[in-house]
């Protein structure tokens, strides 16, 4: 992790270009080590790219399966930046209000998982029948 951004209290716009990678690697690291259904849909992505490999799909389908990982992954950075933004607004107090926008916030995954599923499903059927013996 990058010990700059870590030393100081910066509030000032970043100096150079390693400056701002240091902090967006801390971004990166947050969603990582902190989100667990960031990292689940990780698993899930490495478990897409196996099956690509096992099953040789061709560029297309490759291509509508990293696009279909990438927005689900999107999604949930989205997620996560919104729960720390209430967290931010509203602090350790229930408000309904919060309540909707992280909600929704969530919503937003599982609606972004259940297309790549449907996305996934659609590009792939065609390569699991062909391997069937009938
Ligand atoms: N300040 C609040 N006021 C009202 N409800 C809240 C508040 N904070 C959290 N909640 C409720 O708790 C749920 C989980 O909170 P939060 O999203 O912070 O946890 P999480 O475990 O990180 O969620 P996720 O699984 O979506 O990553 C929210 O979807 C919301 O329903």
């Amino acid at each position: 992790m990058a010990m700059d951004s870590k030393n100081n209290r910066q509030i000032t716009k970043n100096k150079n270009f390693a400056q701002a990678f240091g902090h967006a690697w801390d971004g990166f690291c947050l969603i990582f080590f902190r989100e667990r259904n960031f990292r689940i849909h990780l698993l899930g992505m490495f478990i897409v790219i196996v099956v690509g490999l096992v099953l040789h799909v061709d560029a297309r389908t490759w291509l509508w399966l990293l696009l279909a990982c990438f927005l689900v992954l999107s999604a949930e950075i989205v997620n996560t930046l919104v729960e720390y933004l209430v967290d931010l607004t509203v602090g350790p107090h229930f408000d309904p209000v919060a309540k909707k926008v992280k909600d929704i916030a969530a919503g937003g995954v599982l609606f972004t998982a259940g297309m790549a599923l449907v996305i996934g499903a659609i590009v792939l059927v065609p390569y699991v029948t062909a391997l069937l013996p009938f």
